[in-house]
């Protein structure tokens, strides 16, 4: 999979050249380019955004600097990713769907927005998917995109050395993760479940699924479908 990020602060994302998709991309799982919005300016000023027509607090994005980066970033194959607060929510279901696509491009714009007509332009040559972390609002999308890339990132076939440790986390079957404990068996005099020492395999598969739909029904109940 190869990644571009276009943003105003590409030096945000020097994060990524460490953890874990610092080793994908040293195995060539994941490609990633970063590339400066301003680089595709040709004024003095360097001006990605000017003020809005028909009015208004904030400054919007202006289109010519994401159509040149657009044209030096868009395959056919490529999906288009723009975090928005005006966005579809962003699920595990997505980030697996996104996990198995050859090119994703995140445009990071300001929280003002980025020209609508870019994102119709995008959209005449690539797939475009406007997507929101939550109903919160960010100043940009640098840190949206940050959070996508880790939660596709780590799905990316390859890239998590035990893929059955996908298979158990929160979300990954629409359910809640169960409690996790580790040794020692007793801690500031609170035990671990004896059902977990039992080493009955089924009794403790049971026991954990349980724990699922107990923490789901508790926290998120709207997760449960309607029979649960
Ligand atoms: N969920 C979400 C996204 C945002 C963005 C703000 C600016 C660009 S993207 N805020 N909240």
């Amino acid at each position: 999979m190869r990644i571009d990020i276009v943003t105003i602060f590409p030096d945000f994302f020097g994060v990524l050249d460490i953890s874990l998709l610092g080793k994908a991309r040293e195995r060539g799982i994941i490609e990633l380019g970063v590339h400066d919005l301003r680089d595709f300016t040709y004024d003095r000023h360097r001006t990605v955004d000017d003020t809005p027509y028909g009015g208004g607090a904030g400054m919007v994005m202006r289109p010519e600097p994401w159509g040149e980066a657009l044209d030096a970033t868009l395959t056919p194959e490529t999906v288009v990713i723009v975090p928005t607060p005006a966005g579809v929510p962003f699920t595990q279901a997505a980030a697996r769907e996104l996990a198995l696509e050859k090119h994703l491009v995140f445009t990071c714009g300001r929280y003002e927005g980025i020209d609508q007509r870019v994102i119709d332009y995008a959209a005449s040559r690539a797939r475009v998917r406007e997507i929101s972390l939550g109903d919160y609002v960010l100043n940009g999308g640098e840190v949206a995109t940050m959070a996508m890339i880790e939660a596709i990132g780590r799905l990316v076939p390859g890239v998590i050395g035990n893929p059955e440790s996908l298979t158990e986390e929160s979300h990954e079957q629409g359910l809640l993760e169960y409690p996790s404990y580790t040794k020692p068996s007793t801690w500031r005099e609170r035990s671990v479940p004896d059902v977990l020492l039992s080493g009955n395999h089924k009794a403790i598969a049971d026991w954990r699924h349980e724990q699922q739909l107990e923490r789901t029904r508790r926290v998120r109940p709207d997760l449960l479908p309607d029979d649960q």
